[in-house]
């Protein structure tokens, strides 16, 4: 039998198709989330599959954190329902800044609230991020970019279905920045957890997600599947393209009024948030 050839895009299906899969699936159902009189995410409607890679843009304020904050259970919904297939204990969150320890060593940072027979799983995954012979250092002898790689570590060591990810680059130069891509899209790929990605930056947006998700004006103005082959070339017709699409629907949004109230939202639903095992 001749060799198989794939397009661009069958190739990213085959190689999908034989991922490890062990990530949470994600379901919102007209999710919103009130501050104040500001209603700030409005009816969210959303289905994320096991191991998906979504990322999340927008302009500043449009409440990509939150609802990312809504999803790890740091905040509650004020109306819709929001469900996770797992425990809390299968979601970590990532931050833009590595929220360390400053008076742990890094192996105590990692193994922050395992049992002590978990400092081997620890070590593993510091060998993994690159940073094995870090782990007697203090947080403070560790660059921007290697303090990053240790809250990864902090959140893999639990092996999570579910990865949150605020910004996590955002504060890291431009080639740190990519290094760091190139980690965490190995790591989805090699652990099979679902992954969601809050970022400012198209590139870093179309360079590791399945899908791309716009917030505008509350809701999801933009959804949209990115089906280029991994990894991503960044130089390609494709890349630039998608990258132009999303660039040019977020530009055409207007900015967001830092006054702007709105909305009567006594209606609301119970904001609920389940976790089925
Ligand atoms: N705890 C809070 N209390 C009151 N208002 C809040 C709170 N958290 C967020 N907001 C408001 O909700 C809106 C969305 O904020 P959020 O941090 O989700 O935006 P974002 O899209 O992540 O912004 P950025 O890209 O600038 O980080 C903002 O108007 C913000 O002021």
């Amino acid at each position: 039998m001749g060799a198989m050839y794939f397009s661009p895009e069958e190739n990213s299906e085959v190689r999908a198709a034989e991922r490890v899969i062990n990530g949470a699936a994600v379901t919102l159902r007209g999710v919103g989330k009130t501050f104040g009189e500001r209603r700030v995410l409005k009816g969210i409607d959303l289905d994320i599959r096991p191991g998906e890679f979504v990322a999340i843009v927008g302009r500043s304020g449009c409440g990509k954190s939150t609802l990312l904050r809504l999803l790890a259970g740091l905040d509650a919904a004020s109306e819709g329902a929001l469900k996770i297939d797992g425990s809390a204990d299968d979601v970590r969150i990532m931050f833009q800044d590595a929220r360390l320890l400053p008076w742990k060593r890094v192996i105590d940072n990692v193994s922050l609230g395992l049992a002590p027979a978990f400092r081997r799983r620890a070590r593993e995954v510091l060998a993994r991020v690159g940073l094995a012979d870090r782990e007697r250092d203090w947080p403070a002898q560790l660059s921007g970019g290697q303090r990053q790689r240790i809250a990864l570590s902090r959140a893999l060591v639990h092996s999570p279905r579910l990865l949150l990810l605020d910004e996590p680059l955002g504060a890291l130069d431009a080639l740190t920045r990519i290094e760091m891509q190139q980690l965490i899209e190995s790591l989805w790929q090699e652990q099979g957890f679902t992954a969601i990605l809050v970022t400012h930056d198209v590139q870093e947006a179309v360079a590791l997600a399945d899908r791309v998700l716009l917030i505008e004006d509350g809701a999801v103005a933009l959804d949209l599947d990115i089906r280029l082959a991994r990894p991503r070339e960044r130089a390609s017709t494709g890349f630039s393209a998608y990258e132009a699409r999303i660039l040019q629907r977020v530009l055409e949004a207007p900015p967001i009024e830092p006054s702007a109230t709105s909305h009567d939202v006594r209606t609301s639903g119970i904001a609920h948030i389940s976790f089925a095992i």
